[in-house]
């Protein structure tokens, strides 16, 4: 894997998440640089990763070959706008995390048709554990793709899409499905303490069975998930009356809701911003 120098503009959650992912990887950390527009969340990164910090995104972009644009969307169009005005941008390789932005509005706020893959990554990147999808216009080179291909395969699994709206199905189904899987089992978790278990042994519960479930799935992929599922299932069981509860409430069609809600959100985020 090359290691080009690679910057990262805004140090938030998703920086911090792929951040500690490269680092821990072997990604040398003399190579990366952040930056902040405050303070603290930099001094963490630089005391906890020894990374290279500053609050200037026109240092940060000077120093790198890659620059990874890690603001929120509605911050984007001021963060470039001001950076093209000092760093001369050729030769640059832009990677974008952000959510809904197409690379032509991406372009557009850089000035220019500079390279751009986009990236939709999410937070278990942290553990090495993240998801990805990448995208990228036929015009960006073979050893571009390559290279944050392999930056993010370091972080995770990747998945490349060959149209650009892919990247919302990939918001839906992995850069925020974390979050459904939070709440999934925060009630889960209430509902434990509800029956009498405390917080802690209640936590402990739910997240050892999901842990050896998630690793259930992945340790078998012959397996449908619905044949994962009748393994439980025991006729006339408990668990037959908890799924069939879910069913009834129709769990399926409260998740696609959300799911298609993702992708609105990312439709109409392209229109905002
Ligand atoms: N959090 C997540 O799970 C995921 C987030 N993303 C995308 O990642 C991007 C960042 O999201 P998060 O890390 O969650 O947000 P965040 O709010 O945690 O981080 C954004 C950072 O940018 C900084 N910032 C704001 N204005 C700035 C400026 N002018 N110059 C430099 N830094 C500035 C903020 O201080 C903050 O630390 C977003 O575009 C989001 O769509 C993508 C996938 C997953
Ligand atoms: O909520 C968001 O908009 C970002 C994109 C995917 C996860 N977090």
């Amino acid at each position: 894997m090359q290691h080009r120098k690679l910057a990262f503009i805004g140090a938030g959650n998703m920086t911090r998440s792929i951040v500690a992912g490269l680092v821990s990887s072997g990604y040398p950390k003399e190579a990366i640089i952040a930056s902040n527009r405050s303070r603290p969340k930099l001094d963490a990164l630089q005391e906890e990763l020894g990374i290279n910090v500053t609050q200037s995104n026109d240092e940060a972009c000077q120093f790198a070959d890659a620059i990874v644009l890690s603001v929120k969307p509605q911050m984007m169009a001021d963060v470039c706008a001001a950076m093209q005005q000092q760093t001369d941008f050729s030769g640059k390789l832009f990677i974008s995390i952000a959510a809904g932005l197409p690379v032509s509005r991406l372009q557009e706020m850089l000035g220019g048709d500079y390279p751009v893959v986009r990236v939709m990554p999410n937070t278990p990147s942290l553990l090495g554990m993240g998801m990805s999808g990448l995208y990228a216009q036929d015009s960006v080179s073979q050893a571009d793709r390559d290279y944050v291909a392999d930056v993010m395969a370091a972080v995770g699994k990747t998945l490349w899409v060959e149209q650009e709206d892919g990247i919302n199905g990939v918001i839906a189904a992995a850069g925020s499905s974390p979050a459904y899987f939070f709440l999934f089992l925060q009630a889960m978790q209430d509902e434990c303490m509800a029956q009498g278990f405390s917080k802690d042994d209640a936590r402990l519960l739910v997240q050892q069975a999901m842990l050896g479930a998630a690793q259930m799935v992945c340790e078998n992929p012959q397996l449908e998930l619905s044949e994962l599922r009748a393994q439980v299932t025991s006729k006339g069981g408990t668990t037959a009356a908890a799924v069939n509860s879910l069913i009834d409430s129709d769990l399926q069609q409260i998740v696609a809701k959300a799911m298609q809600a993702a992708v609105a959100r990312a439709e109409e985020m392209a229109t905002l911003f």
